[in-house]
Protein backbone atom coordinates (compact mmCIF):
# COMPACT_ATOMS: atom_id res chain seq x y z
CA UNK A 1 0.00 0.00 0.00
CA UNK A 2 1.04 3.83 -0.66
CA UNK A 3 1.27 6.26 2.04
CA UNK A 4 1.65 9.74 1.31
CA UNK A 5 1.64 13.17 2.76
CA UNK A 6 0.88 16.18 1.15
CA UNK A 7 1.99 20.01 2.74
CA UNK A 8 2.04 18.63 6.32
CA UNK A 9 2.07 21.08 9.03
CA UNK A 10 2.40 20.49 12.52
CA UNK A 11 2.95 22.75 15.43
CA UNK A 12 3.21 22.25 19.13
CA UNK A 13 2.40 25.59 20.68
CA UNK A 14 4.42 28.20 18.77
CA UNK A 15 6.78 25.61 17.76
CA UNK A 16 6.53 24.07 14.45
CA UNK A 17 7.75 20.62 14.38
CA UNK A 18 6.62 19.63 10.57
CA UNK A 19 7.14 22.43 8.26
CA UNK A 20 5.25 21.75 5.40
CA UNK A 21 6.30 18.42 4.87
CA UNK A 22 5.41 16.54 1.33
CA UNK A 23 6.57 12.82 0.85
CA UNK A 24 5.14 9.42 -1.08
CA UNK A 25 6.05 5.75 -0.09
CA UNK A 26 5.13 3.89 -3.15
CA UNK A 27 3.78 0.33 -2.64
CA UNK A 28 6.34 -2.31 -1.58
CA UNK A 29 8.81 0.34 -0.81
CA UNK A 30 11.15 0.81 2.08
CA UNK A 31 11.59 4.64 3.10
CA UNK A 32 14.19 6.36 5.98
CA UNK A 33 13.49 9.18 7.78
CA UNK A 34 17.33 10.37 8.58
CA UNK A 35 17.57 13.74 10.25
CA UNK A 36 19.14 14.68 13.99
CA UNK A 37 17.49 15.21 17.29
CA UNK A 38 14.51 16.98 16.92
CA UNK A 39 14.29 17.29 12.96
CA UNK A 40 10.90 15.96 13.69
CA UNK A 41 11.21 12.40 12.36
CA UNK A 42 8.75 10.73 15.31
CA UNK A 43 6.63 13.63 14.69
CA UNK A 44 6.20 13.13 11.30
CA UNK A 45 5.50 9.05 11.80
CA UNK A 46 3.28 9.42 14.52
CA UNK A 47 1.31 11.34 11.51
CA UNK A 48 1.55 8.98 9.38
CA UNK A 49 0.32 6.37 12.13
CA UNK A 50 -2.92 8.87 12.86
CA UNK A 51 -1.57 9.51 16.60
CA UNK A 52 -1.17 12.48 15.51
CA UNK A 53 -3.30 15.04 13.40
CA UNK A 54 -1.80 17.51 11.28
CA UNK A 55 -2.86 21.22 11.84
CA UNK A 56 -3.00 21.57 7.75
CA UNK A 57 -2.22 18.97 5.02
CA UNK A 58 -3.31 15.28 4.73
CA UNK A 59 -2.23 11.78 4.55
CA UNK A 60 -3.37 9.47 2.25
CA UNK A 61 -3.42 5.55 2.11
CA UNK A 62 -3.34 3.53 -0.94
CA UNK A 63 -4.79 7.06 -2.46
CA UNK A 64 -7.66 7.38 0.35
CA UNK A 65 -7.33 10.31 2.46
CA UNK A 66 -7.10 9.42 6.31
CA UNK A 67 -8.38 12.94 7.77
CA UNK A 68 -11.24 11.23 9.71
CA UNK A 69 -9.34 7.69 10.48
CA UNK A 70 -7.58 7.42 13.47
CA UNK A 71 -4.98 4.66 14.46
CA UNK A 72 -6.72 1.67 15.06
CA UNK A 73 -8.64 2.04 11.51
CA UNK A 74 -5.55 2.68 9.32
CA UNK A 75 -4.02 -0.84 9.68
CA UNK A 76 -0.52 0.35 10.94
CA UNK A 77 1.61 -1.90 12.56
CA UNK A 78 4.29 0.21 15.12
CA UNK A 79 7.31 -0.61 16.41
CA UNK A 80 9.30 1.33 18.87
CA UNK A 81 12.91 2.09 20.25
CA UNK A 82 11.80 0.59 23.80
CA UNK A 83 9.74 -2.51 23.15
CA UNK A 84 6.65 -1.96 24.50
CA UNK A 85 5.76 -5.64 25.29
CA UNK A 86 3.39 -6.54 28.15
CA UNK A 87 6.24 -8.24 30.97
CA UNK A 88 3.28 -10.78 32.70
CA UNK A 89 2.56 -12.27 29.62
CA UNK A 90 4.33 -14.93 27.48
CA UNK A 91 6.12 -14.13 24.01
CA UNK A 92 3.29 -16.10 22.30
CA UNK A 93 0.60 -14.34 24.25
CA UNK A 94 2.13 -10.96 23.06
CA UNK A 95 2.34 -11.70 19.78
CA UNK A 96 -1.46 -12.78 19.75
CA UNK A 97 -2.49 -10.00 21.51
CA UNK A 98 -3.60 -7.62 19.10
CA UNK A 99 -5.70 -10.16 17.46
CA UNK A 100 -7.22 -11.70 20.69
CA UNK A 101 -8.49 -8.11 22.09
CA UNK A 102 -11.03 -7.40 18.45
CA UNK A 103 -14.24 -6.83 18.84
CA UNK A 104 -16.11 -10.17 18.62
CA UNK A 105 -17.28 -10.17 15.22
CA UNK A 106 -13.89 -9.57 13.89
CA UNK A 107 -11.34 -11.79 16.15
CA UNK A 108 -10.12 -14.87 14.96
CA UNK A 109 -10.69 -18.10 16.54
CA UNK A 110 -8.70 -19.13 19.26
CA UNK A 111 -7.14 -21.69 17.10
CA UNK A 112 -6.82 -19.15 14.28
CA UNK A 113 -4.55 -16.98 16.52
CA UNK A 114 -2.51 -19.76 17.69
CA UNK A 115 -1.81 -20.50 14.32
CA UNK A 116 -1.05 -17.30 12.84
CA UNK A 117 1.11 -16.89 16.57
CA UNK A 118 3.21 -20.01 15.22
CA UNK A 119 3.55 -18.10 11.86
CA UNK A 120 4.93 -15.35 13.28
CA UNK A 121 7.50 -17.01 15.53
CA UNK A 122 9.30 -18.83 12.63
CA UNK A 123 9.08 -15.23 10.83
CA UNK A 124 11.23 -14.01 13.63
CA UNK A 125 13.37 -17.20 14.26
CA UNK A 126 11.83 -17.79 17.59
CA UNK A 127 9.83 -20.63 17.46
CA UNK A 128 11.49 -22.42 20.71
CA UNK A 129 11.07 -19.44 22.35
CA UNK A 130 6.75 -18.90 22.51
CA UNK A 131 6.80 -19.85 26.67
CA UNK A 132 9.52 -17.25 27.77
CA UNK A 133 8.45 -13.70 29.23
CA UNK A 134 9.97 -10.70 27.99
CA UNK A 135 12.65 -10.21 30.60
CA UNK A 136 14.48 -13.90 29.89
CA UNK A 137 15.03 -12.56 26.15
CA UNK A 138 17.78 -10.60 24.94
CA UNK A 139 16.89 -6.91 23.80
CA UNK A 140 17.51 -8.10 19.94
CA UNK A 141 15.19 -10.90 20.75
CA UNK A 142 12.63 -8.74 22.30
CA UNK A 143 12.27 -6.49 19.40
CA UNK A 144 11.80 -9.42 16.95
CA UNK A 145 8.90 -10.07 18.90
CA UNK A 146 8.24 -6.46 19.01
CA UNK A 147 7.60 -6.51 15.21
CA UNK A 148 6.20 -10.21 15.65
CA UNK A 149 3.31 -8.57 17.07
CA UNK A 150 2.81 -5.19 14.69
CA UNK A 151 2.73 -7.84 11.78
CA UNK A 152 0.19 -10.05 13.87
CA UNK A 153 -2.89 -8.16 12.61
CA UNK A 154 -1.64 -7.81 9.26
CA UNK A 155 -0.76 -4.14 9.07
CA UNK A 156 -0.41 -2.61 5.41
CA UNK A 157 2.30 -0.03 6.46
CA UNK A 158 5.00 -0.48 8.87
CA UNK A 159 6.41 2.38 10.88
CA UNK A 160 9.68 1.54 13.03
CA UNK A 161 10.99 4.47 15.65
CA UNK A 162 14.67 3.69 15.92
CA UNK A 163 13.55 0.04 16.46
CA UNK A 164 17.61 -1.09 17.44
CA UNK A 165 18.31 2.39 18.53
CA UNK A 166 18.90 0.59 21.93
CA UNK A 167 20.93 -2.66 20.47
CA UNK A 168 24.58 -2.82 20.25
CA UNK A 169 26.29 -2.39 16.52
CA UNK A 170 26.96 -5.93 16.13
CA UNK A 171 23.46 -6.63 16.84
CA UNK A 172 21.74 -4.08 15.17
CA UNK A 173 23.20 -4.88 11.78
CA UNK A 174 22.13 -8.51 11.94
CA UNK A 175 18.43 -7.25 12.42
CA UNK A 176 18.42 -4.55 9.85
CA UNK A 177 19.58 -6.87 7.13
CA UNK A 178 16.78 -9.61 8.85
CA UNK A 179 13.94 -6.70 8.85
CA UNK A 180 14.72 -5.75 5.24
CA UNK A 181 14.58 -9.25 4.14
CA UNK A 182 11.03 -9.60 6.18
CA UNK A 183 9.25 -6.39 4.67
CA UNK A 184 10.69 -7.85 0.79
CA UNK A 185 9.37 -11.13 1.57
CA UNK A 186 5.58 -9.91 3.13
CA UNK A 187 5.51 -7.34 0.81
CA UNK A 188 5.03 -4.31 2.95
CA UNK A 189 5.80 -0.71 2.65
CA UNK A 190 7.83 0.22 5.44
CA UNK A 191 8.83 3.67 6.88
CA UNK A 192 12.01 3.41 9.17
CA UNK A 193 13.12 6.32 11.42
CA UNK A 194 16.58 6.75 12.37
CA UNK A 195 19.41 9.29 13.67
CA UNK A 196 22.16 6.95 11.98
CA UNK A 197 23.29 7.58 8.46
CA UNK A 198 24.70 3.80 7.76
CA UNK A 199 21.59 1.78 8.75
CA UNK A 200 19.58 4.52 6.76
CA UNK A 201 21.76 3.80 3.87
CA UNK A 202 22.32 0.24 4.03
CA UNK A 203 18.29 -0.35 4.28
CA UNK A 204 16.05 2.04 2.69
CA UNK A 205 15.66 2.06 -1.30
CA UNK A 206 14.87 6.04 -0.43
CA UNK A 207 16.00 7.88 2.55
CA UNK A 208 14.51 11.28 3.15
CA UNK A 209 16.72 13.21 5.39
CA UNK A 210 14.77 15.81 7.43
CA UNK A 211 16.37 19.17 9.16
CA UNK A 212 14.03 21.35 11.36
CA UNK A 213 10.73 20.23 10.92
CA UNK A 214 11.51 20.37 7.11
CA UNK A 215 12.55 17.91 4.08
CA UNK A 216 16.19 18.26 2.63
CA UNK A 217 16.77 15.72 0.04
CA UNK A 218 14.33 12.58 -1.25
CA UNK A 219 16.64 10.09 -3.04
CA UNK A 220 18.26 6.71 -3.24
CA UNK A 221 21.07 6.20 -0.76
CA UNK A 222 23.44 6.56 -3.26
CA UNK A 223 22.60 10.01 -4.64
CA UNK A 224 22.02 11.51 -1.26
CA UNK A 225 25.37 10.11 -0.56
CA UNK A 226 27.25 10.93 -4.01
CA UNK A 227 24.67 13.97 -5.38
CA UNK A 228 23.64 15.96 -1.60
CA UNK A 229 20.89 18.75 -2.90
CA UNK A 230 22.15 20.50 0.56
CA UNK A 231 24.98 22.14 2.42
CA UNK A 232 23.48 20.07 5.14
CA UNK A 233 22.78 17.07 3.78
CA UNK A 234 26.05 16.99 2.59
CA UNK A 235 27.42 18.01 6.08
CA UNK A 236 25.00 15.59 7.63
CA UNK A 237 26.15 12.84 5.45
CA UNK A 238 29.87 11.26 5.52
CA UNK A 239 31.37 13.23 8.49
CA UNK A 240 32.94 15.86 6.13
CA UNK A 241 35.37 18.59 6.91
CA UNK A 242 34.01 22.36 6.45
CA UNK A 243 36.61 23.90 4.90
CA UNK A 244 36.63 28.05 3.61
CA UNK A 245 37.13 27.98 -0.04
CA UNK A 246 36.87 30.32 -3.06
CA UNK A 247 34.37 29.58 -5.92
CA UNK A 248 36.37 31.28 -9.51
CA UNK A 249 35.38 30.87 -12.81
CA UNK A 250 33.60 27.56 -12.79
CA UNK A 251 36.70 26.14 -10.27
CA UNK A 252 36.34 25.84 -6.03
CA UNK A 253 40.03 27.38 -4.75
CA UNK A 254 41.21 25.77 -1.31
CA UNK A 255 44.41 26.50 -0.69
CA UNK A 256 45.69 26.96 -4.47
CA UNK A 257 44.24 23.58 -5.46
CA UNK A 258 41.71 23.98 -7.66
CA UNK A 259 39.04 21.55 -8.39
CA UNK A 260 35.56 21.16 -10.20
CA UNK A 261 32.92 21.38 -8.23
CA UNK A 262 30.76 18.20 -7.42
CA UNK A 263 27.82 20.20 -5.89
CA UNK A 264 25.18 22.16 -7.81
CA UNK A 265 27.09 25.05 -9.48
CA UNK A 266 27.18 28.67 -7.56
CA UNK A 267 28.10 32.14 -8.05
CA UNK A 268 31.51 33.29 -7.96
CA UNK A 269 32.41 34.22 -4.26
CA UNK A 270 33.34 32.77 -0.79
CA UNK A 271 32.10 29.62 -0.09
CA UNK A 272 32.30 26.38 2.48
CA UNK A 273 33.67 23.62 0.81
CA UNK A 274 32.84 19.50 2.32
CA UNK A 275 35.94 17.10 2.01
CA UNK A 276 35.43 14.09 3.16
CA UNK A 277 38.31 12.12 5.43
CA UNK A 278 38.84 9.99 2.38
CA UNK A 279 39.21 12.74 -0.03
CA UNK A 280 42.77 13.68 0.76
CA UNK A 281 46.32 12.54 -0.22
CA UNK A 282 49.39 14.05 1.01
CA UNK A 283 50.68 16.42 -1.34
CA UNK A 284 54.70 17.60 -1.34
CA UNK A 285 56.04 20.17 1.28
CA UNK A 286 55.98 23.29 -0.65
CA UNK A 287 52.95 22.32 -2.77
CA UNK A 288 49.21 23.94 -3.14
CA UNK A 289 47.05 22.64 -0.96
CA UNK A 290 45.96 22.72 3.18
CA UNK A 291 49.05 23.20 5.34
CA UNK A 292 47.97 21.34 8.92
CA UNK A 293 50.12 20.25 12.07
CA UNK A 294 49.77 16.58 12.93
CA UNK A 295 47.80 16.09 16.35
CA UNK A 296 46.97 12.54 16.52
CA UNK A 297 47.27 9.23 13.96
CA UNK A 298 45.94 5.99 14.16
CA UNK A 299 47.49 3.19 11.85
CA UNK A 300 45.18 0.25 12.93
CA UNK A 301 42.50 0.49 10.02
CA UNK A 302 43.14 -0.23 6.31
CA UNK A 303 43.50 3.45 5.83
CA UNK A 304 45.30 5.52 8.27
CA UNK A 305 42.96 8.40 10.66
CA UNK A 306 44.83 11.65 11.24
CA UNK A 307 43.50 14.49 13.00
CA UNK A 308 45.32 17.52 11.89
CA UNK A 309 45.00 20.61 12.49
CA UNK A 310 44.63 24.33 10.14
CA UNK A 311 46.98 27.47 11.55
CA UNK A 312 43.46 29.12 13.12
CA UNK A 313 43.27 25.86 15.04
CA UNK A 314 40.27 24.07 13.43
CA UNK A 315 40.80 20.29 12.67
CA UNK A 316 40.79 18.82 9.49
CA UNK A 317 40.39 14.49 9.51
CA UNK A 318 41.88 13.04 6.54
CA UNK A 319 41.84 9.31 6.06
CA UNK A 320 45.20 8.56 3.88
CA UNK A 321 45.84 4.47 2.47
CA UNK A 322 49.72 5.30 1.54
CA UNK A 323 51.02 6.84 4.76
CA UNK A 324 54.44 7.24 4.71
CA UNK A 325 56.75 5.98 7.69
CA UNK A 326 57.44 7.61 10.32
CA UNK A 327 54.97 10.39 11.20
CA UNK A 328 54.76 11.44 14.88
CA UNK A 329 52.48 14.12 16.50
CA UNK A 330 53.75 17.90 15.15
CA UNK A 331 54.42 16.98 11.77
CA UNK A 332 53.48 19.77 9.37
CA UNK A 333 51.92 18.25 6.10
CA UNK A 334 49.89 19.62 3.59
CA UNK A 335 46.65 17.49 2.49
CA UNK A 336 45.46 18.06 -1.00
CA UNK A 337 42.06 17.76 -1.68
CA UNK A 338 41.01 15.21 -4.31
CA UNK A 339 37.16 15.81 -4.52
CA UNK A 340 35.13 19.35 -3.31
CA UNK A 341 31.10 19.79 -2.78
CA UNK A 342 30.73 23.73 -2.40
CA UNK A 343 28.07 25.74 -1.33
CA UNK A 344 27.84 29.61 -0.82
CA UNK A 345 29.67 30.47 2.57
CA UNK A 346 26.31 32.07 3.67
CA UNK A 347 24.18 29.35 2.82
CA UNK A 348 26.38 26.35 4.34
CA UNK A 349 24.17 26.53 7.82
CA UNK A 350 26.26 24.86 10.86
CA UNK A 351 25.34 20.91 11.94
CA UNK A 352 22.92 20.83 14.30
CA UNK A 353 22.21 17.69 15.59
N1 LIG B 1 4.05 16.58 22.25
C1 LIG B 1 4.95 17.53 22.03
N2 LIG B 1 4.84 18.73 22.62
C2 LIG B 1 5.74 19.73 22.39
N3 LIG B 1 6.82 19.59 21.57
C3 LIG B 1 6.98 18.41 20.96
C4 LIG B 1 6.06 17.32 21.16
N4 LIG B 1 6.50 16.27 20.40
C5 LIG B 1 7.63 16.69 19.79
N5 LIG B 1 7.92 17.98 20.10
C6 LIG B 1 9.05 18.77 19.60
O1 LIG B 1 9.08 18.68 18.19
C7 LIG B 1 10.42 18.57 17.71
C8 LIG B 1 10.55 17.34 16.84
O2 LIG B 1 10.48 16.19 17.66
P1 LIG B 1 10.61 14.73 17.06
O3 LIG B 1 10.45 13.79 18.20
O4 LIG B 1 9.70 14.59 15.91
O5 LIG B 1 12.10 14.75 16.56
P2 LIG B 1 13.03 13.53 16.08
O6 LIG B 1 13.64 13.98 14.82
O7 LIG B 1 12.24 12.28 16.08
O8 LIG B 1 14.11 13.53 17.23
P3 LIG B 1 14.84 12.29 17.98
O9 LIG B 1 15.81 11.72 16.99
O10 LIG B 1 15.52 12.97 19.13
O11 LIG B 1 13.77 11.33 18.40
C9 LIG B 1 11.31 18.55 18.93
O12 LIG B 1 11.86 19.84 19.12
C10 LIG B 1 10.38 18.19 20.07
O13 LIG B 1 10.81 18.78 21.26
Amino acid sequence: MSVSARNVVKQFGAFTALDNVSLDAADGEFLALLGPSGSGKTTLLRVLAGLEFPDSGSIAIAGEDMAGTGARDRRVGFVFQHYALFRHMTVADNIGFGLSVRPRASRPAAAAIAARVTELLDLVQLSHLGDRYPSQLSGGQRQRVALARALAVEPRILLLDEPFGALDAKVRKDLRRWLRDVHDRMGLTSVFVTHDQEEALDLADRVVVMNRGAIEQIDTPENVWNRPATAFVCDFLGGANRIDCTAREGGIDIGGVVLPNTAPPIADGPATGFIRPHEFRIGSADGPGLAVTLRRLQRTGAAAALETALPDGSIVEASIGDLPPGLLPGAALVLVPTTVRAYPADQSGSRSG
